[in-house]
């Protein structure tokens, strides 16, 4: 080695950012076709034509009215399914087909977003130096990670990992993972990509089948991106939000109740009607973990705002209740999940998008201070809850 011998200690302090990671830029895409909610079971059983299942109907129907959705984004729209009629019956093996469509239209979907978020971010995309994609259609090598970066002409030696079958925590996850990234390489730059399109688990309504009706009425499409770095440079980067801390718990003896498996005949999925009351069960130990390691006790969670994965109305409602939140705390959650559904693990950055939107307009409209401090939670198969502290700096509202 040279002649200026620097400790192991020195060495790991020059490749650490200074400050802490946060989110610079967002951005967010859906497929074009929309459907209406109150539409949905007359075109999913016209589609699937299986008009004469009418109890199902009628389960689908009563799901929807209650489901606090107005409308959601599809891929899969009637011409394509007109030449995949495969993909209404679950047990033909209609796998290669859903796979090939999938493989071009997941990356596609995630570079909308992600064109976005870099426009917003304000550095050319070859200034990437490390991409998280996550799905749950991935189920082929190389995968929607490498397209993505060759999409976005991003440099060859980024730094690529793809998260698959993560479900609806895999926003979560990913964007923990960015902040680790962006903490200890100091300099990094992580987009983070998440895409789902439900055209990999979408098939036909049979009867003792209720997670299938279930997920018919929540899932939607969409794609959403992050530019995560550490220690801005200003005056081109500004910080959204600031990730304080972040942490992972499973729920113990929870395996069973939210799970999903691909198949010859697309991906299979169960969802336990127990997961609103687990949620809700386990969130408040979950926070008073995160804000203990930062030293915070009994902090009141009407103090902060807030951005849950929308997994479903009844999964807001609960958690609203145990943690005695106000009206209007989970706005961003709920206008999220009324105008796009549950679109899995993308839908915790619709909600950030939607919440540094809602607190530009309050600063702007001087609705009072907003909070500066806040919590993302995302949920998924585990049953995994993913928690991450933010601190949403004041001069990013002031500056817009
Ligand atoms: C645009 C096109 C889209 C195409 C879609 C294609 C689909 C593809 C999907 C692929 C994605 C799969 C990925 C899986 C990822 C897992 C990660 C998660 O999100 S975890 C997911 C996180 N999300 C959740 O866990 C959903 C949370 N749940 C909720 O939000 C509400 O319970 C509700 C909205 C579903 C119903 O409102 P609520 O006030 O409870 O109303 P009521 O008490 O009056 O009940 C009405 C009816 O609902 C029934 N039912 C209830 N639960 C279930 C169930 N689990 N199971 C079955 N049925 C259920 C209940 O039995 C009753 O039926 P009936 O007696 O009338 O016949």
């Amino acid at each position: 080695m040279g002649s200026a011998p620097a400790t192991v200690g020195d060495m790991r302090r020059a490749q650490r950012a200074d400050g802490p990671a946060a989110v610079l830029g967002i951005g967010t895409a859906n497929p074009p076709t929309c459907l209406a909610q109150d539409e949905y079971p007359d075109y999913y059983f016209r589609v699937t034509k299986s008009e004469h299942l009418t109890d199902l109907k009628g389960k689908l129907t009563r799901i929807c009215n209650k489901s606090g959705i107005k409308k959601r984004f599809i891929h899969l729209d009637k011409q394509l399914l007109a030449a995949n009629p495969d993909f209404t019956d679950r047990t033909l093996p209609s796998l290669d087909a859903r796979v090939e469509i999938a493989s071009a239209a997941v990356p596609e979907l995630a570079a909308s977003a992600a064109a976005k978020a870099i426009a917003e971010w304000g550095r050319p995309a070859t200034d990437i130096t490390h991409l998280i994609f996550s799905t749950y259609s991935g189920a082929r090598a190389p995968s929607a990670d490498r397209r993505l970066a060759s999409l976005l002409g991003l440099s060859p030696t980024v730094s690529r990992t793809i998260l698959n079958l993560h479900g609806c925590y895999g926003g979560g996850r990913s964007l923990q993972l960015a902040k680790e990234l962006a903490e200890n390489n100091r300099g990094a730059r992580v987009l983070v990509a998440c895409s789902e399109i439900t055209l990999i688990a979408f098939y036909g309504p049979e009867g003792g089948c209720p997670d299938n009706i279930l997920g018919q009425a929540l899932f939607g499409d969409g794609a959403g991106a992050v530019i995560v770095g550490a220690d801005p440079v200003s005056p081109v980067e500004r910080p959204l939000f600031e990730m304080a801390f972040a942490s992972q718990t499973t729920i113990p003896e929870t395996e069973d109740a939210i799970s999903m498996q691909i198949n010859k005949g697309g991906m299979e999925y169960h969802i336990s009607n127990q997961v609103p009351r687990l949620l809700g069960c386990n969130v408040e130990r979950c926070l008073v973990d995160a804000f203990g390691a930062l030293g915070i006790n009994n902090a009141d969670w009407n103090d902060l705002f807030w951005a849950i994965h929308p997994g479903g109305r009844a999964i807001l409602d609960h958690i609203e209740g145990v943690l005695g939140l106000d009206d209007g705390k989970l706005a961003a959650s709920r206008h999220v999940l009324s105008e796009f559904g549950n679109m899995s693990g993308t839908t915790v950055i619709f909600v950030l998008d939607e919440l540094r939107r809602r607190r530009v307009l309050a600063a702007k409209q001087e609705e009072g201070k907003a909070p500066e401090w806040g919590v993302m939670m995302a949920f998924g198969p585990g049953i995994t809850i993913e928690t991450m502290v933010l601190r949403a700096p004041t001069a990013t509202l002031e500056g817009n």
